[in-house]
């Protein structure tokens, strides 16, 4: 990109770019330019191999250079304007690191009468506490954020040139306007510094100094962290941006004052409620500072060949009965605790919405929630979007029972539930009245116009065997008038009717046909979740597969709904023992003895799809180590799932080279062995551990790619399959 780069200060900053430019071969040559009493680090610099040498001599240091990159402290970027202008080249670009971009252009004026055309001013909105080139880092940049601040007349051409650069150091660029770049800067980086600073000065100065720090814990450490920066750098920072930051204070000393005001006057609610508005507020930013991470990062399991898993464990919650307890914990009148919740990420997002409108949650802690209910018409219009992740299922309740609310909300989800079908859930529920406009594909975002009173109940009759549209009309349903009843075509796991008798919520089952009325409401009750038997069933299916596995998984959800992946191991010739059945809050658990044995090929029967529907992924490991051939149909509904997972498990499996045919709505799988290779899970949870478990029977080692997401069900995935006996590595680039 160019032939010879010369950084003006090669300290964290100026040493980082050298690193990374050197890494990525951006330029032929990378020299250092600082004063006489820099030298020591400048040699360091190179001693390191961070630059290739260094002058003392600005214009032997710029002799040559096709780009010039100021990276010394703001304060000092007039003098080194200066320097250079008797050197200026028009062929070369400048550019600069300045945190503060209206006091470099102001100097550039001083100095050069009009700023230089080859001049492109840009922030690099990465940086650590330490200075210095020993804290130097290659990755600096990678995934930050770099702005960089045109006038009116830089060239084009420089522009893109500098936009490139930083690219390839791995930043995400924006371009806007000087004075936008010093306003957002000022509220998100030099006042939160300012506080930092503030803070601990005013403790640091108290008499009780020693006793406050030693009693101070993490929470103090993570916000006075950016206390520790150079103040030299940040007394220039904040002078040369002073006028954007003063009415910052000013505002911020307002902010304090009305919770000094709240506290004298005990108004804890509305203090609950600031603090909410913050807390949600935050989340926003961190997923949208995860977006910009994850739109590179990546998550990659390794899997070594063999081994066997034995001893006990305990997966984590249900997440359909997490989704739930959520759901109707805050519709109930008072407060429900939970027990065993998934803390992941699917049953987070419906967390989440329900914080955001209004509900007040505590936790989870371990597991464990209090929910304060707010009754069935005290939810509150969010003030934003609901995002609801990857998880469907939060979606689509969630769209069921805001149809029948005082207020419009709109739902969205990351790029796999946008491309998801909501139509299932839309046509029925505009047939009771509901006004829900999706894409033209039938897809999220979902805008939701409240209409409150004015649904209507329906008798539908559901064309596909789905849990989810069910408890969504149920949920709608609780608002229409009249009687909304929903027959199932074949039985679909019944958590919702189970919980809503469970919050003392009137519904009536006859048959496949289950009923409710907008008469009741749901009273506050205590919820203790059992272990996800969709979790258990990658070691159901591992210690099935791998010889010598003797494996005990305890308190699992056995709702009878749930354990058509039990049924189907056991036709298959698995040894499963059901042990210890006992009702925790009206659902059955058990726990699940799994001893290894030969399995063989089976024709799956039909009814028993619906009731292993999200265990079909990790079944087909199983088949393709059972002896002969076994055929799945009647199981459309797997290609609309977080990915299609006929079509990403035939091929991921035939890449392990294992006979797998797909069909419409299904697959055929001659059993045989498990060779190694590269996967790709498509960001869908269970695709990657159905190919971790396929490890235990491969005879090389698998490397399944785009893993993350194994997040949204199961975070403790890797750490409990290595425990059990898999040998698993996680990569994260
Ligand atoms: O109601 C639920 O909690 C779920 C129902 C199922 O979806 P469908 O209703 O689309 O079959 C299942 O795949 C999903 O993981 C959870
Ligand atoms: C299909 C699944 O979940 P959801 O529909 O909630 O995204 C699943 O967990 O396998």
């Amino acid at each position: 990109m160019f032939n010879r780069i010369c950084i003006i200060g090669v300290g964290l900053i100026g040493g980082s770019i050298a690193r990374a430019a050197r890494q990525q071969g951006l330029s032929n040559t990378i020299v250092g330019y600082g004063r006489q009493q820099d030298e020591q680090n400048l040699q360091t610099a190179k001693q390191l191999g961070v630059i290739d040498d260094y002058m003392l001599d600005l214009a032997e240091a710029v002799q040559g250079a096709d780009c010039v990159v100021i990276a010394t402290p703001v304060a000092s970027i007039e003098s080194i304007f200066v320097l250079l202008k008797p050197l200026w080249s028009d062929s070369a670009i400048y550019t600069d690191v300045g945190s503060t971009k209206g006091s470099v252009i102001a100097a550039a004026e001083r100095v050069f009468g009009v700023v230089p055309d080859n001049l492109v001013p840009a922030h690099p909105i990465a940086g650590a506490e330490q200075s210095g080139v020993t804290a130097s880092v290659n990755d600096l940049f990678l995934n930050k954020r770099l702005i960089i601040t045109p006038v009116g007349n830089t060239k084009p051409e420089a522009v893109q040139k500098i936009q490139g650069f930083w690219e390839r150091l791995g930043s995400l660029v924006s371009v806007m306007d000087v004075q936008h770049h010093d306003g957002v800067l000022a509220a998100t980086s030099h006042l939160p510094h300012i506080l930092a600073f503030a803070l601990v000065d005013m403790l640091g100065h108290k008499d009780e100094q020693s006793e406050i720090f030693q009693y101070a814990a993490g929470g103090f450490k993570d916000f006075t962290r950016i206390a520790s920066s150079d103040p030299t750098m940040w007394k220039d920072i904040c002078a040369a941006n002073k006028d954007e930051i003063i009415p910052l204070i000013e505002q911020l000393k307002g902010e304090l004052d009305k919770i000094q005001r709240l506290l004298e006057t005990n108004d804890t609610r509305q203090l609950f409620e600031t603090f909410t508005y913050a807390r949600n507020a935050r989340q926003r930013f961190l997923d949208q500072f995860d977006n910009n991470i994850n739109m590179s990062k990546s998550i990659t399991f390794q899997v070594q060949p063999g081994g066997k898993l034995q001893g006990e464990a305990r997966v984590p919650g249900d997440k359909s009965m997490s989704h739930r307890s959520i759901m109707l914990g805050s519709l109930a009148e008072g407060v429900t605790h939970v027990k065993g919740f998934l803390e992941a990420e699917d049953a987070l997002a419906t967390l989440q919405a329900f914080r955001d409108m209004g509900v007040e949650i505590e936790g989870p802690v371990n597991g464990e929630l209090t929910i304060h209910g707010v009754g069935k018409h005290g939810l509150k219009a969010p003030t934003n979007d609901l995002y609801l992740g990857n998880s469907g299922t939060s979606m689509r309740l969630l769209s069921g029972l805001l149809a029948g609310q005082a207020f419009n909300s709109v739902l969205t989800g990351d790029k796999s539930l946008s491309g998801r079908p909501m139509k299932r859930v839309t046509e029925p529920l505009a047939a009771m009245g509901a006004d829900i406009k999706t894409t033209e594909k039938g897809t999220a975002p979902l805008h939701i116009t409240g209409r409150a009173g004015q649904l209507t109940g329906i008798d539908y009759a559901m064309p596909i065997a789905s849990a989810q549209v069910k408890s969504c009309l149920l949920l709608a349903g609780m608002y229409a008038q009249g009687v909304t009843s929903v027959t199932e075509p074949a039985p679909t796991r019944d958590h919702t009717e189970r919980m809503l008798s469970g919050f003392n919520y009137p519904v009536k089952q006859e048959g496949n046909k289950v009923s409710i009325t907008a008469e009741g409401s749901l009273t506050a009750t205590d919820i203790d979740v059992p272990s996800d038997i969709s979790s258990a069933a990658f070691f159901l299916v591992g210690a099935s597969i791998a010889p010598g596995s003797d494996l005990l998984l305890k308190h699992v959800g056995v709702n009878p709904t749930r354990i058509g992946v039990i049924d189907i191991l056991r036709l298959m010739g698995a040894n499963i023992e059901v042990l210890n059945e006992r009702t925790v809050g009206g659902e059955p658990v058990a726990d699940l003895h799994v001893v290894y044995s030969a399995l063989k090929g089976i024709d799956i029967p039909e009814h028993l799809v619906p009731l292993a529907i999200d265990e079909f992924p990790v079944l087909f490991v199983a088949a393709a180590c059972a002896e002969g051939q076994t055929r799945l149909t009647g199981a459309e509904e797997l290609r609309v799932k977080e990915s299609d997972r006929i079509q990403v498990m035939a091929d991921g499996l035939q890449i392990l080279g294992v006979d797998a045919q797909s069909t419409e709505d299904g697959m055929i799988i001659q059993g045989g062995s498990i060779g190694g290779g590269e996967v790709i899970s498509h960001g869908d949870h269970r695709i990657a551990m159905s190919f971790s478990i396929a490890g235990l029977r491969a005879n090389a080692p698998i490397t399944i790619y785009d893993c993350e997401n194994v997040n949204t069900s199961f975070p403790e995935f890797r750490d409990l399959a290595k425990r059990l006996g898999l040998d698993l590595v996680c990569r994260e680039a």
